[in-house]
This record gives C-alpha cells, sequence and structure tokens, in this order.
C-alpha cells in the first residue's frame, strides 16, 4: 500500500497527460501502420482512426457512395472505412457473380461486430439474421409461406378494393372548387402498403389509410388513430435509422451515438410487442376454430401459415432430408418473421412507386406508351378489377418499374460478408471480410449500359442484351428477395389502377427526388397533384 501511495501520489497532472497523449499515438501509429500495410490495397478516402470516414456521418449515404464511385470506382472496387471497418465496394457486374450466385460460400450480410443483438436482431427474422441455422430455418418457413401465396389471386384480391378505398380517400379530401386534390404521395402509399401487408400477413387490416384520412379532415383523435399511426411510426423509425445498428459497440456511448440508439431501440421495443400481441391473439383465434371444427385450411394468411407450420394441422406437410427444418416455430422466432415482412416489405415498394411516379411524370412519352398499354389490356371494362393475367400483360409497366430501379434502386447496397478465405474481383481475400455491392453504380455503368442516365423502359425489352449481373433489384443467390413476386403484383397493381382513374401532375415538376438513405433509399416526400380521370378528360 505504501509503495504504490508513494508512486500515485508522486504522479502529476502533466504526467498523465503525457501518458494518455503517448497511448493515443501509438493508437494513430498502429492504425495508419495497419491501414498503409494492408492486404489488396484500392483507392478510397483515407479514414480516421475509430471513425474511419467521417463523411458517412454527415452525407446522404447513397449519394456519398455515389460520389466515391465517380472518384474511385473506375477499375471497379474501391475501398472504405466505415467506424473502423473496412468494406470493399464492387462497382463492376463481372466482380459480383460470385457473391451473388455462389449459394453455398456468401450467404452472410453482415460481420456481426455491430448492435444487432442489443435489437435482438442477430439470431431472429431473415434479412439481418446472423446465425446460419436460424436464417435457414425462419427463410425456409417464410418462403413457404409467401411463395405460394403470390402465385394466387390473393394480393390481387386485396389490392384492388384497397386502392378503391385509397381513391375514395382522395377524392373525399378534394376541395370543391378544384379539379384535382394535392396529396404527399410517400405518407400515403406507406399507409397503402401496411393496409396491405397487414391483409396479406395476418388477413386483418390496421386502417392506417382510414386513420390518416380522418387526421387530414381534422376530425376528433382517437385511440384507434393513435395505435395506427404508432404502427407507422414503428416501421418508419426503423426503416430511416437503421444504420445505427452497425455501429461498433465500442462507439455506443458516445454522445452522438447513444440518443440515437435508445431511440431505435426503444422504437423496436414497442414495435416487436405490438406483433407479439397480434400472434397471440391468432393463435389464440387458430386454437378456438380448431375447438370448434371449422378450421379453414383453404384461407390461410401468411401468419396462419406460419403458426401452424410443421404441427399436425399443416395442410401441407413436408417431409426434409434437414430435421431441423421440420419443427414448428415458436412466438419469437415468427415475431422476427412477421418483422422483417413489414421492414423490408413496405418502405421498398412505396419508394419504388414514387421513383417510378416521379420519372413517368418527367416523361411524357413514357407516360403516353403506359396509358396505351393500360388501355389495350382494359379495352373491354376500365374499371373492373385488375387480375393475374392483366398483369402479364402489362410488359411496359414491368419495364417502367425496372428502368426506375436500374436508374435509381431503393436498395442501393447489398453486403455479403465472407467468414472463409476467398478470391473476388481477381484477388485472394482473407477471412471476415464485408463486400459491398454498389448496385446503383452497377446499374448506371455505361460499360453495360448506353447513355446510363436517360429513363428508357424499352431497354427492358431486349434481354438478350443486358449484361449479365449488370441489373439487381431484388439481389440474388440465397438471400434474394422474398418479397420479390409480390413487390411485382404490388407495384404493377398500383400504376395501373393510378393511371386507369386518375392524371397525375407533380406539383413543382423543377424539385429534384427529395431522398434519404440509411440501408435504403427513402422517397421523402412527393407532392401531387391527382386529378380524377373524367374531370381531367373534360377539362381537356
Ligand atoms: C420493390 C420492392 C422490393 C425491393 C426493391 C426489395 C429488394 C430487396 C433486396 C435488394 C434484398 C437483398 C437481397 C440480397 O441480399 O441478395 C431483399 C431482401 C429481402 N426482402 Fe425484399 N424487396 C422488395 C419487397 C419485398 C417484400 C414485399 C417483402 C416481403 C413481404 C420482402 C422481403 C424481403 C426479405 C425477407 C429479405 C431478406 C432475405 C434474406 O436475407 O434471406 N421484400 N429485398
Amino acid at each position: 500500500m505504501g509503495l504504490l501511495h508513494t508512486i500515485f501520489s508522486s504522479v502529476k497532472p502533466t504526467d498523465i497527460f503525457i501518458g494518455l497523449l503517448s497511448l493515443i499515438c501509438l493508437y494513430v501509429t498502429h492504425f495508419y501502420y495497419k491501414h498503409f500495410t494492408r492486404i489488396n490495397p484500392f483507392p478510397g478516402p483515407i479514414p480516421i482512426p475509430l471513425i474511419g470516414s467521417f463523411a458517412i456521418f454527415i452525407e446522404d449515404i447513397d449519394d456519398w457512395f455515389h460520389k466515391l464511385n465517380k472518384i474511385y470506382g473506375h477499375n471497379g472496387v474501391y475501398e472504405l472505412n466505415i467506424a473502423g471497418n473496412r468494406q470493399i465496394v464492387i462497382t463492376r457486374a463481372e466482380y459480383i457473380d460470385k457473391l451473388v450466385n455462389d449459394t453455398s460460400a456468401h450467404v452472410m450480410r453482415t460481420a456481426n461486430n455491430g448492435l444487432l443483438d442489443l435489437f435482438d436482431l442477430d439470431n431472429k427474422g431473415v434479412g439481418l439474421n446472423h446465425d446460419y441455422n436460424h436464417w435457414k430455418f425462419n427463410r425456409h418457413l417464410f418462403s413457404q409461406a409467401i411463395m405460394p401465396l403470390s402465385l394466387t389471386e390473393k394480393p390481387s384480391n386485396i389490392l384492388n378494393p384497397l386502392f378503391e378505398e385509397m381513391a375514395k380517400y382522395w377524392i373525399d379530401l378534394k376541395q370543391q372548387d378544384d379539379d384535382g386534390t394535392i396529396i404527399d404521395m410517400a405518407t400515403w402509399m406507406r399507409r397503402f402498403t401496411a393496409d396491405f401487408i397487414s391483409l396479406l400477413t395476418t388477413g386483418k387490416r390496421i386502417s392506417v389509410m382510414h386513420h390518416y384520412c380522418q387526421k387530414l379532415k381534422n376530425e376528433p383523435i382517437t385511440k384507434e388513430m393513435i395505435d395506427s399511426e404508432e404502427f407507422i411510426e414503428g416501421i418508419n423509425t426503423f426503416v430511416s435509422d437503421n444504420q445505427i445498428i452497425f455501429v461498433p459497440k465500442i462507439l455506443r456511448g458516445l454522445p452522438l451515438i447513444r440518443p440515437r440508439v435508445d431511440h431505435l431501440l426503444d422504437n423496436c421495443n414497442r414495435f416487436y410487442g405490438k406483433l407479439v400481441d397480434i400472434i397471440r391473439k391468432r393463435r389464440k383465434e387458430i386454437e378456438e376454430t380448431i375447438t370448434r371444427g371449422d378450421f379453414d385450411t383453404k384461407r390461410l394468411d401468411l401468419l396462419t401459415s406460419l403458426i401452424i407450420a410443421n404441427t399436425q394441422y399443416d395442410p401441407h406437410p413436408q417431409k426434409h432430408v434437414d430435421p431441423s427444418l421440420s419443427r414448428p416455430m415458436t412466438d419469437d422466432e415468427i415475431r422476427g418473421v412477421m418483422f422483417d415482412a413489414f421492414v423490408a416489405g413496405t418502405d421498398t415498394t412505396v419508394n419504388t412507386f414514387c421513383f417510378a411516379l416521379y420519372y413517368i411524370t418527367h416523361h411524357p412519352n413514357v407516360k403516353k406508351k403506359l396509358l396505351e398499354e393500360i388501355e389495350s389490356v382494359f379495352r373491354d371494362d376500365p374499371t373492373r378489377p385488375i387480375t393475374l393475367e392483366d398483369l402479364e400483360k402489362l410488359k411496359y409497366c414491368e419495364a417502367i418499374i425496372k428502368e426506375t430501379s436500374r436508374i435509381r434502386p431503393t436498395v442501393s447496397m447489398i453486403s455479403r460478408y465472407s467468414n472463409q478465405p476467398d478470391e473476388i474481383a481477381g484477388h485472394k481475400w482473407p477471412a471476415n471480410t464485408l463486400f459491398i455491392m454498389y448496385v446503383r453504380g452497377i446499374n448506371n455503368n455505361p460499360l453495360y449500359w448506353k447513355d446510363p442516365e436517360k429513363f428508357i423502359p424499352e431497354r427492358f425489352y431486349k434481354t438478350q442484351e443486358i449484361h449479365r449481373n449488370s441489373f439487381s433489384m431484388f439481389g440474388g443467390g440465397s438471400r434474394m428477395c422474398l418479397g420479390r413476386k409480390v413487390a411485382i403484383i404490388e407495384l404493377k397493381t398500383l400504376l395501373t389502377s393510378l393511371y386507369r382513374k386518375f392524371d397525375v401532375e407533380l406539383v413543382d415538376m423543377k424539385a429534384p427526388l427529395k431522398v434519404e438513405t440509411s440501408t435504403i433509399t427513402v422517397c421523402k416526400e412527393l407532392n401531387v397533384k391527382i386529378i380524377p380521370k373524367e374531370k381531367n378528360q373534360a377539362k381537356n
């Protein structure tokens, strides 16, 4: 004790300061030594210790990637350091082949050194699940529940009346002397897709569109209105700020980061609670219908399919070679999958739809061709419900959706994490390397696309001329989007329904798209004027 006391009492504040300074110098020297002696050095911004590239905290991440692509991406690979993690960004189609098509090696999406476990996402659901066995089990059951749905008229049977309902609200909101209604399409679509996914997954609606309309009409606030707005808020907050989940644990306590983590955590826990409530209620309803003997296995929604999968009530019991896939799901596992359905299945469609609308309104020739196609398919009755057969015929509409996703993808960065040594882009990489496929860069690379900045849906008619892997809307390989078929049905139905009934004008033709990127590029606002067709024709 005496000796320790003597040592500490002889330490002066300047000694502590010098000690700390030496430690920092050592850390910084070590950081840059590692940086400048790294394997396969590729061009990219010089990182700052601990932080990496500071720009990520101040710029829109997609715009920043786009800018870096122009400066460093000429040879198809550049690199970044984000919060101490090296990321290899791939911008050439030929280099991503192995990442998307080698289904066995590149299954993981992240290094899992961030806060995934704090948010209970590291081994839950599908999208961010880092535990291979849990991911495989969840993906298998999610796919088994959603894929057959997309081959039936079920999505269309939900979408048709839901659009009619939304159209009624818009007309209802029109001022008497106006020829149309000015709406923020992004806000409406967020509500439409949430109602759609809720009906598709649970068979029940959350009526967010209805409550939003009540709010716009200044009707008295009810508990249902608050509940449904909270539901939307739960999805929106996660979509807008989920990047914070990838911040390394060591940085969590920093003053700029802690409040964002706490806010998102609070939001997630509330949203998880709502989903668990829905699942428990449905389990109870199923048990009651089974006891009464009127359980209907024909009208299954996604949630019911997940609850009864691999139980004696499963109408399509499957024998698996892999016995780990044959057990029923727990409520907690179903909650993870339902969370993905709402988070991955709503905003992606909203943004693609809003971007498409923006491009259509800026390209009268494209709009004209779309209207002609709609006219030719619905010549018999322009007001009848849209069927799967109609959607098959709407080829130009599909080309517009693809061209929109090429020029302005809503998911512009897709990651793959290699936990074993690997060879990518002609270089050998050690285990634990994170690769980012920069979709926007590849989709707009003049090597594969003539005049990439021009909006030309006709490109997608000549599929044989499209360079392999040069267009990615739904990713690829074993982690390819599970909702891709539903998404295309939804987008085609929405565009067709909208242009059958209304004409659409942008409120400000000069304004650029208002976007913000987290892991996806979100359309913040799209103000449009919706003019009912009869009125517009009368005016012309
Ligand atoms: C226009 C709409 C959509 C777009 C652009 C889109 C895009 C994507 C992309 C790029 C991925 C990553 C694929 C990869 O890593 O290779 C993905 C994953 C996923 N998507 Fe979609 N998606 C859309 C709609 C939907 C819908 C409607 C659902 C469900 C209802 C859905 C569910 C999922 C799920 C669960 C994953 C994670 C798959 C996994 O990690 O195994 N998506 N999506």
